[in-house]
């Protein structure tokens, strides 16, 4: 069984059609970029697998007991909240829906550790978000969703906004993340991402699937900006 099964998948917001009979199978270990013009529908999709929007028509099958983490998209995150980074990553064990009283384990506070070392940032623990770089924040937020230990990662534009040494380190993260779990990412950054993705899925209303082993036509993705 495929770790998501889009079949037919069409979404409206009123009388607009965002989705359109959309396909997607998503594979375990793949790393699949999701690209396409602004307004095109990558969000809708992302959106559409963790079921906060539901299908006007066909469906979306996530196989049972797969554990998804989600990276937002930067701007809708408040990087002025006081919260250092040891609160936010811990914030990702957070159960939901949150219980009343709810209060942190033990091995909340260990896992949270091991995943700060992990990504070589435990020496920003105790630094206020808002003193982290772009890239610095980004890493932070990556950690958050993967101290609940995810099989499929998802990012809605990771690495909008940063310098390209940032976006770099980002994706040699999300290469050596693949080992352990699926990636599906959301992004513009072709010309970075056809060194690290191994699907290509274009969205624009509707959705075609390229491999990156294809002699892809790079520059006729990149007329669709
Ligand atoms: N809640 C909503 N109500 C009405 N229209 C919406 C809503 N959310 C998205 N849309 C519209 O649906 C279309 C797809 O939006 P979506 O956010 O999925 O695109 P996107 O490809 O993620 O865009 P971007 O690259 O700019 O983030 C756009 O035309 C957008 O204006």
């Amino acid at each position: 069984m495929s770790l998501i099964d889009i079949r037919d998948l069409t979404i409206y917001y009123k009388s607009y059609c965002a989705l359109d009979h959309v396909n997607l199978r998503i594979e375990s270990g793949d790393f699949v970029g999701i690209v396409g013009p602004n307004g095109s529908g990558k969000t809708t999709l992302v959106k559409s697998i963790f079921g906060y929007i539901q299908p006007h028509e066909g469906s979306v099958t996530v196989k049972p007991n797969t554990v998804i983490g989600y990276v937002p998209q930067f701007s809708t995150f408040n990087p002025h909240f006081p919260i250092n980074v040891f609160e936010v990553v811990l914030n990702g064990t957070l159960p939901s829906p949150i219980r009343y009283f709810y209060h942190y384990t033990e091995k909340n506070k260990a896992d949270v550790k091991a995943i700060l070392n992990q990504l070589k940032i435990t020496h920003l623990t105790k630094k206020p978000i808002n003193q982290l770089s772009g890239g610095q924040l980004q890493k932070v937020l990556i950690a958050r969703a993967l101290v609940t230990h995810p099989d499929l990662l998802i990012l809605d534009e990771p690495t909008a906004s940063l310098d390209v040494d940032a976006k770099e380190d980002i994706y040699r993260l999300l290469a050596k993340l693949n080992k352990e779990m699926t990636i599906l990412l959301v992004s513009h950054d072709i010309s970075m991402m056809k060194h690290y993705v191994k699907t290509f899925a274009c969205v624009n209303q509707s959705l075609h699937i390229h491999d990156n082993n294809d002699q892809l036509d790079f520059a006729h993705f990149e007329d669709l900006y």
